[in-house]
């Protein structure tokens, strides 16, 4: 069967959509559309080459461990973020201070995800003000440096820097993300990047009142 190569894609309004979608009128997060925006991201990642495969694979394999919670028996729970890090904490399956029992927790799951929404925030308002001669590797580790790197141990910052520097350039990526000339990238950047932000202040907030920031 011929596979559409429409479906096999990136474009960067489709991520925007999806965070859109997200947010609850009462700012619940929808754990659905959360997810669906980082298969989008990985889509992207896909197209950078192979690689990026090890980050990726990571991500894919956190992403179907809260599909997995989203249809499995005690899915309503896992409807939104916030329904989710009620139930696992009242229901006491999550481990608060050294893995043990629920290595597949959602909240702690989440949070590797959360804290990558982090790095990407940081990487695209880079990207959004940045000019042509902007190196993207730079971009990316610096801001790589400031989020994720801190929860990461020396062996995975080392392989991450290292795939970094096989990023492609500006104009490449630019290309990749599939909505335009350069001036409507600049654009759609600045109409996602509020979304992505108020998507991850929202999860910050939640996880700082319950104390799960630095689950193990
Ligand atoms: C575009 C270039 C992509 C650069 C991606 C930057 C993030 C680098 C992350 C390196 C992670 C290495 C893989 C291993 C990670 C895990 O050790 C670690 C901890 O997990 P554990 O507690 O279960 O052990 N996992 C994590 O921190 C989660 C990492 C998830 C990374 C997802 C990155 C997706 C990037 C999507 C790029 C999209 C760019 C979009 C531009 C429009």
């Amino acid at each position: 069967m011929a596979v559409a190569l429409e479906d096999l894609k990136f474009t960067l309004q489709e991520v925007l959509d999806t965070f859109k979608s997200c947010l609850s009128e009462h700012k619940e997060v929808f754990l659905e559309h959360y997810v669906a925006g980082w298969r989008g991201l990985v889509k992207f990642m896909n197209c950078l080459g192979s690689v990026f495969s090890f980050i990726s694979k990571d991500a894919v394999n956190k992403i179907q461990i809260l599909v997995n919670h989203l249809n499995g028996e005690n899915g309503a729970h896992y409807v939104t973020i916030q329904s989710m890090v009620k139930y696992e904490l009242d229901s006491q399956l999550v481990d608060l201070t050294k893995r043990g029992s629920f290595p597949e927790s959602g909240c702690r799951t989440l949070l590797r995800l959360h804290r990558a929404l982090r790095w990407l925030e940081l990487f695209l308002e880079r990207l959004r003000t940045s000019t042509e001669d902007s190196n993207t590797s730079v971009m990316c580790s610096e801001a790589y440096n400031e989020s994720l790197a801190q929860h990461h141990a020396w062996i995975i910052r080392k392989a991450a820097g290292t795939a970094f520097w096989a990023l492609p350039g500006r104009a490449t990526f630019f290309d990749v993300m599939n909505v335009g000339s350069p001036e409507q990238v600049m654009a759609v950047l600045g109409d996602t990047l509020p979304l992505i932000s108020e998507v991850y202040q929202v999860t910050e907030d939640l996880y700082a009142q319950n104390n799960i920031l630095e689950l193990p």
